[in-house]
């Protein structure tokens, strides 16, 4: 469509007999964040790699608005690129402020500008009061923010993250999750890849599902949630250990140990119906809790797989 700001069709990798990515393709629509979830090795950071113009894909395109590729326009097309990459990026014993220009000049910007960007996007992530520190004094999460500010000192349409918050303390993690936010309220694209579900529920409106290098689901959390059978569940806590019998003709119960897992379609209705039935088997609860499902369990219920061993 034409208002689509990226498009990326049928990308494909190996390395060697090892195949990275597979048919992988996914749209960015403006403001958007995408977020491309997967298991370590899933094929996310190829992915990224493709399209930021650094990763050359054995077949496969990526389109920007307005029909710019990397073929037809190397500039334009990564002008309009910013990539923070998984590892961090960055001179240590130069000051915050000297990296930020020293990326902004690899895009060719005038130094009025780039000096005016550089403060910009220093104080974007917090960091205005560092700029003349060096990296090699910071703390992990600062080099992330630091990093998203080389990454957007040109001023790009679209911004690649790829598993930004990696090794980041919480405190951090949440200020690098605040400038995320402030960005695609500022109108940014981003494809955000994580392995964090619970990253991704935040932050993404549409999230592509990634495993052994293909996409296996993609769409928003509404619609991947619409694909389990209920979007809550259930947590009992029971008494001594009923007989499997006991348990029979419940519907769609996992058992662990003393621990019942009931998907239900009402939590209103089906926790009283669901009651009633464990006292007239002479099961007694303990307790019992409401969860709602997650993207975890709905990678569990595509792959037959935990997302994180
Ligand atoms: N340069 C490379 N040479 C050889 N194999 C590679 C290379 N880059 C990636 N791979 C392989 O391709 C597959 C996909 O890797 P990729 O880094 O894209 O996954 P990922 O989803 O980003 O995982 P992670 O979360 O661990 O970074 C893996 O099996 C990986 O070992």
């Amino acid at each position: 469509m034409s208002d689509d700001l990226l498009v990326a069709c049928g990308l494909r990798k190996a390395y060697g007999s090892r195949v990275a990515v597979q048919e992988v393709s996914l749209v960015l629509r403006p403001g958007e964040v995408l977020g491309l979830l997967g298991p370590n090795g899933a094929g996310k950071s190829t992915t990224v790699g493709i399209i930021s113009g650094l990763t050359v894909p054995d077949a496969g395109s990526v389109t920007l608005s307005g029909g710019v590729t990397l073929a037809s326009d190397p500039m334009a097309y990564k002008r309009r690129i910013g990539l923070v990459p998984q590892d961090i990026a960055l001179y240590e014993d130069l000051p915050a402020r000297m990296n930020v220009e020293l990326f902004g000049a690899l895009y060719g910007l005038a130094p009025d500008v780039l000096k005016r960007r550089a403060a910009e996007v220093l104080a974007m992530v917090g960091l205005a009061d560092r700029a003349r520190d060096k990296p090699a004094t910071f703390s992990g999460g600062m080099k992330r923010r630091l990093n998203i500010a080389c990454a957007l000192v040109h001023d790009p349409d679209i911004l690649l993250l790829d598993e930004p918050t990696a090794g980041v303390d919480p405190h951090s993690r949440n200020a690098i999750f605040d400038n995320l936010e402030a960005l695609k309220r500022a109108g940014k694209a981003l494809v955000y890849t994580t392995h964090y579900m619970e990253e991704a529920e935040r932050l993404a409106d549409h999230l592509v599902i990634v495993d052994h290098g293909r996409v296996v689901a993609s769409g928003t959390q509404a619609q991947l949630f619409a694909r389990l059978p209920a979007v809550q569940r259930l947590r009992v806590e029971i008494d001594g250990e009923p007989d499997e019998v006991a348990l029979q003709g419940l519907p769609d119960v996992t058992r662990s140990g003393q621990r019942l897992e009931i998907a239900v379609a009402d939590v209103g209705h089906d926790t009283s119906a669901l009651l009633a039935a464990l006292a007239q088997r002479g099961v007694a609860v303990r307790g019992l809790a409401t969860a709602r499902a997650t993207l975890e369990d709905v990678f569990l219920a595509l792959t037959g797989r935990q997302l994180r061993d």
